[in-house]
C-alpha cells in the first residue's frame, strides 16, 4: 500500500484544521461585493439621471399638499467645469435603430391615455444671471398657477407645479434624444418644456446644447421628432437690442435656432410663439405676457386633450405655406407636400390657378318677400354643398347664414411680415382684424369676385333669420379659434399673438353682401359696444338699407364700372334695376359723407373697366363726393366663373397701369375743380388711396382712423345726441404710406414669396 507523500498531509491537516472559517468567509465576501456592485449602478445623483420625478407616484392626497421639495426649486446642479457634464463626445444610443419617421402632433403612444396632467419643465441658461432670473420667475408663476387653479373635486386632472434645470448642468441626453415617460401610475401625465435662453455670438454652452439637438435630429438612428411624445413647449429668448437690434443683425438668434430645432424634434409641437425680450427695455413685460399666454395653453391642453387640430395656415405641419420654407424647416414640410389634405385656401385657388373650382349654388327666386318669415328655410344648412365648400375653404359659417374665416394679412401680421393696405392708409393692423359676414348670400355675381362660386346669391332675405347676438358671439368664437391655431405656425410673434386675442376691427366684407341681414344695425351696435370698429362694404344695390343703415365706421360701395354696360358685364347683377339702385345708392352715400366716413371702391380689370373710363369714374366721384377713393388692381382667381367670363391673367393690370390711372383720375378730378388729390399707398397689394382734401390738413394727409376718439364721440352721441363728422376722428398718415413712398411699414419684414411672379400686381393678394 503506497503512503501518503508528507507535504499532502500539510495541507490536509490546514485544510481541517481551518475549512469552517473559509467555507462561511468566501460566500459572504461574495455576496458583499455583489451588493457593492448593484449600489454602485444606482447611486447616480438624481440630477444627473434626471429622469422628471413621477408626479403621480404620488397619491392624490399626498398631490394636493404636493410642494417643491424645499424652498429652492430642484435645480440640477452637478457642475464640471462649467460645462455639461455628459454632453459632449459621442452620443449614446440604445436599443434598436428606430424607423426615420416624423411622429406627428397627436401621433405618440401615449395618446391612447387621455392627458390628466401637464408637467411644466423649464430649462434654461445663463451666464450672467439675468435669465436665471427670469426662470425662477416663471417657476413661481408657473407653481402659484398650480396651486390656484388646484381642482379639489377632481384629484385626477390638473397642472403640476414645475421642475426647473439649468442646461448647463443636466445631461442633454436624459431630456433631449426622448421625451420622458409618464410615469406606470400616471400614464395621462404629459410634459411641456418650457425654454428660456439669452443669445451669445460667443462660444458658450449654448452652442453645445444647440449642436446637440442639431445631431440628435440628424442622427439616423434616431427617430426625427424624437421628443413628439411631450404635449408642446415654447421658447422664450433674451438679447440686448441696442447692440443687436434687429433680429437680422442677430437679436435673439439663438432662441430662434432653439425654437426651430425643437419644432423639428417635437414634430411642430410648438405650444405658444417664440418670445423675445431686449434686456435693456421690454424682457419684464415680454416675459409676463408670454407666461401668461402660456399658461393658458397649459390649461387648453389640459381641457382638449392635446394642442387642438390644424387650420390652413394654422400649426398643422401639412399646410405650411411657400414662406416656411425660409425658416429651416423644409425638410419636414417637403415631405408632407406630396400628402398635402384637400383644404385649400380661397387666397391660394386665385393665386396658384388652383381647378378645384368652388360649387356654386344659385338661390334666386322670383320671390319679392323680404319679411323674414319662421317656416323659413336656413340659407346655408349644414348638409349643403354650400356648407361643405366653404367649410373646406376655411370659413367658419355661424348660425345658418353667417360666415367667419381669418384673412392672409392677418396671418401675415402675426408673423410681423406686413398687414393689409388698410393699415397704411387707416391705421388697421391686420392682427387685430376679423373678418365676418352676416350674410353668405349676395345680389350679384361678378367675374372677379375671389369669393364667387361658393355662396348663394338672391335678391331678397328669404331665409330663416338667425339673431344678432348668436351670430356676435359665433363669429368671435370662430375668429378666436382661427388665431389660437395659429400659435404653432413658425415665426407668430408671441406680441402680436397676445394682442391677436383681443379684436380691434372687423371687416363686413367676406363673402356676400352684410347689409342683406335685416338686423344688421343691432350686430353693427354689438361690434361698437365691444370697442370693435366696423368697415363695411356694400354692392350698391340695396339703396333702402344703405338708407337705413346707422352709423359705421368707415362705410365702402364697390364701384366696379362706370357705366350701365360695363357693370352688367363685370358685376352680372341679380337685379333687373341694377343701374337704378346703383345710382341711388350714390346719393345716399353723398347725403352720408359728412356723417360717416364714406369710400369707393374701384377694382381695375383690364379689358374690363379701365379704357376710356376715367372720364365716368370722375362723373360717379362728382356725384357721390366720397371722403376716398380706393383704386386697386383685380386679383386673378383662376376659377370657372372668371374664366367662363373670359377673364385670364392678361386682365390683372400691372401696379404701374394702376398708377397711371390714377394720376390720370386725379387729373381729371383736378380739372373738375373736385378737391381730391393722391394720399397714400400700398403698392404691396396694388392699391392706392385717393382722398378728399377735406383730410388734407396743415399740410398733411389726414387718412388714418383715431379708433379711440371715434367711440369716444360714437358714446357722446348715444347719450346726448351730439352729432360729429369723419373730420373728428381723423388721424395723420404716416411717412412711409404716402403716396410715392411704396406704403410698407418698415418695421415689419418684407418676404417676397418663392416662385411667385415678379409682377406686383400678380403677386397682390384679394383684401377684404
Ligand atoms: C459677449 C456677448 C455676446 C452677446 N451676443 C448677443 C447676440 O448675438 N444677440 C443678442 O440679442 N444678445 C447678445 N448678447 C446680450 C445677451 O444675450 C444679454 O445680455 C442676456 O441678457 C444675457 O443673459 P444672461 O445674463 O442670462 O447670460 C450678448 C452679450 C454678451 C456679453
Ligand atoms: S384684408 Fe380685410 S380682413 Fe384682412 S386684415 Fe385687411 S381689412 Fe382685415
Amino acid at each position: 500500500m503506497a503512503s501518503v507523500p508528507p507535504m499532502t498531509d500539510g495541507w490536509l491537516a490546514v485544510w481541517h484544521a481551518y475549512r469552517l472559517p473559509l467555507l462561511i468567509t468566501l460566500p459572504t465576501f461574495l455576496i458583499i461585493v455583489h451588493v457593492y456592485r448593484r449600489f454602485q449602478a444606482r447611486s447616480k445623483t438624481p440630477a444627473s439621471t434626471s429622469i422628471p420625478s413621477s408626479p403621480r407616484s404620488i397619491s392624490p392626497e399626498k398631490f394636493e399638499k404636493l410642494e417643491p421639495p424645499s424652498e429652492k426649486p430642484p435645480v440640477s446642479t452637478t457642475k464640471t467645469n462649467g460645462k455639461p457634464s455628459k454632453s459632449v463626445g459621442p452620443k449614446r444610443v440604445q436599443g434598436k435603430k428606430p424607423a426615420k419617421t416624423i411622429t406627428g402632433r397627436g401621433g405618440s403612444d401615449q395618446d391612447s391615455h387621455p392627458v390628466s396632467f401637464i408637467q411644466p419643465i423649464i430649462f434654461f441658461a445663463s451666464l450672467t444671471a439675468t435669465t436665471e432670473r427670469y426662470a425662477h420667475q416663471l417657476l413661481e408663476d408657473l407653481r402659484a398657477a398650480a396651486q390656484d387653479r388646484a381642482d379639489s373635486q377632481n384629484r385626477e386632472r390638473g397642472l403640476l407645479p414645475p421642475q426647473i434645470h439649468d442646461l448647463s448642468y443636466i445631461d442633454f441626453e436624459d431630456y433631449f434624444v426622448s421625451a420622458p415617460q409618464p410615469p406606470a401610475t400616471s400614464p395621462g401625465t404629459r410634459y411641456v418644456y418650457c425654454l428660456l435662453i439669452p443669445t451669445y455670438n460667443i462660444d458658450t454652452v449654448l452652442n453645445v446644447f444647440l449642436g446637440h439637438l442639431d445631431e440628435t435630429h440628424h442622427d439616423f438612428r434616431i427617430d426625427t421628432a424624437p421628443l413628439s411624445n411631450l404635449a408642446g413647449y415654447s421658447v422664450f429668448g433674451f438679447g440686448d437690442k441696442e447692440e443687436w437690434p434687429t433680429e437680422e443683425e442677430g437679436f435673439c438668434s439663438q432662441a430662434k435656432e432653439l425654437d426651430r430645432w425643437m419644432a423639428k424634434l417635437t414634430g411642430r409641437k410648438r405650444a405658444y410663439p417664440l418670445g423675445m425680450g431686449d434686456v435693456k427695455s421690454d424682457a419684464e413685460a415680454s416675459m409676463k405676457e408670454w407666461s401668461s399666454g402660456l399658461q393658458d395653453i397649459l390649461y387648453d391642453i389640459l381641457e382638449h386633450g392635446g394642442l387642438g387640430e390644424g387650420v390652413p395656415g394654422s400649426g398643422d405641419a401639412q399646410e405650411s405655406d411657400e414662406e416656411d420654407l425660409d425658416d429651416g424647416t423644409s425638410d419636414t414640410q417637403s415631405k408632407k407636400k406630396n400628402n398635402a389634405p384637400t383644404m385649400v385656401d380661397l387666397e391660394d385657388i386665385k393665386m396658384n390657378g388652383d381647378s378645384a373650382a368652388p360649387i356654386p349654388v344659385d338661390f334666386t327666386t322670383a320671390g319679392k318677400s323680404a319679411s323674414p318669415d319662421a317656416s323659413a328655410k336656413e340659407m346655408v344648412p349644414k348638409t349643403s354643398p354650400t356648407y361643405a365648400a366653404l367649410t373646406k375653404q376655411g370659413y367658419s359659417i355661424v348660425g345658418s347664414h353667417s360666415g367667419v374665416k381669418i384673412c392672409r394679412w392677418t396671418k401675415s401680421a402675426l408673423r410681423g411680415r406686413g398687414s393689409c393696405y388698410k393699415y397704411s392708409f387707416y391705421g388697421i393692423r391686420s392682427h387685430l382684424c376679423m373678418e365676418a359676414t352676416p350674410s353668405l348670400s349676395c345680389s350679384n355675381k361678378c367675374i372677379f369676385c375671389w369669393r364667387h362660386g361658393t355662396n348663394p346669391v338672391g335678391t331678397t332675405w328669404r331665409w330663416k333669420v338667425d339673431s344678432p347676438d348668436l351670430i356676435f358671439q359665433g363669429v368671435k368664437e370662430g375668429h378666436y379659434k382661427k388665431i389660437k391655431m395659429m400659435r404653432a405656425v413658425p415665426g407668430v410673434r408671441a406680441e402680436r399673438f397676445a394682442e391677436a386675442m383681443r379684436i380691434r376691427h372687423c371687416a363686413l366684407s367676406l363673402v356676400g353682401e352684410p347689409i342683406f341681414y335685416p338686423h344688421i344695425n343691432r350686430f353693427l351696435e354689438l361690434l361698437h359696444g365691444e370697442h370693435i370698429s366696423s368697415f363695411m362694404v356694400c354692392n350698391a344695390q340695396h339703396p333702402d338699407q344703405l338708407e337705413a343703415l346707422h352709423r359705421v365706421t368707415q362705410l365702402y360701395v364697390s364701384i366696379d364700372a362706370s357705366n350701365r354696360e360695363s357693370l352688367r358685364k363685370i358685376d352680372r347683377p341679380l337685379h333687373r334695376d341694377f343701374w337704378e339702385r346703383f345710382q341711388r345708392c350714390l346719393d345716399i352715400l353723398r347725403e352720408k359723407r359728412h356723417v360717416q366716413r364714406t369710400v369707393f371702391r374701384l377694382t381695375l380689370v383690364k379689358g374690363f373697366n379701365v379704357d376710356e373710363e376715367v372720364i365716368g369714374y370722375a362723373n360717379l366721384v362728382e356725384k357721390a363726393l366720397p371722403c376716398f377713393v380706393e383704386i386697386k388692381g383685380v386679383t386673378y382667381c383662376g376659377t370657372s366663373t372668371s374664366a367662363g367670363a373670359g377673364l385670364t391673367m392678361q386682365n390683372v393690370p400691372f401696379y404701374e397701369e394702376i398708377s397711371a390711372f390714377v394720376v390720370a383720375l386725379d387729373q381729371e378730378l383736378q380739372r373738375r375743380g373736385l378737391q381730391y388729390g393722391i394720399a397714400a399707398e400700398h403698392a404691396h397689394s396694388c392699391c392706392v388711396l385717393i382722398a378728399s382734401n377735406r383730410f388734407h390738413v396743415n399740410g398733411k394727409w389726414h387718412t388714418r382712423i383715431n379708433y379711440d376718439r371715434f367711440f369716444e364721440l360714437l358714446e357722446k352721441e348715444k347719450a346726448d345726441g351730439t352729432v360729429f363728422t369723419p373730420e373728428d376722428y381723423m388721424r395723420d398718415t404716416e411717412d412711409w404710406a404716402l403716396w410715392g413712398q411704396g406704403g410698407f411699414d418698415p418695421n415689419d419684414e418684407r418676404v417676397y414669396r418663392k416662385r411667385r411672379n415678379k409682377n406686383p400686381a400678380i403677386e397682390a393678394a384679394p383684401t377684404s
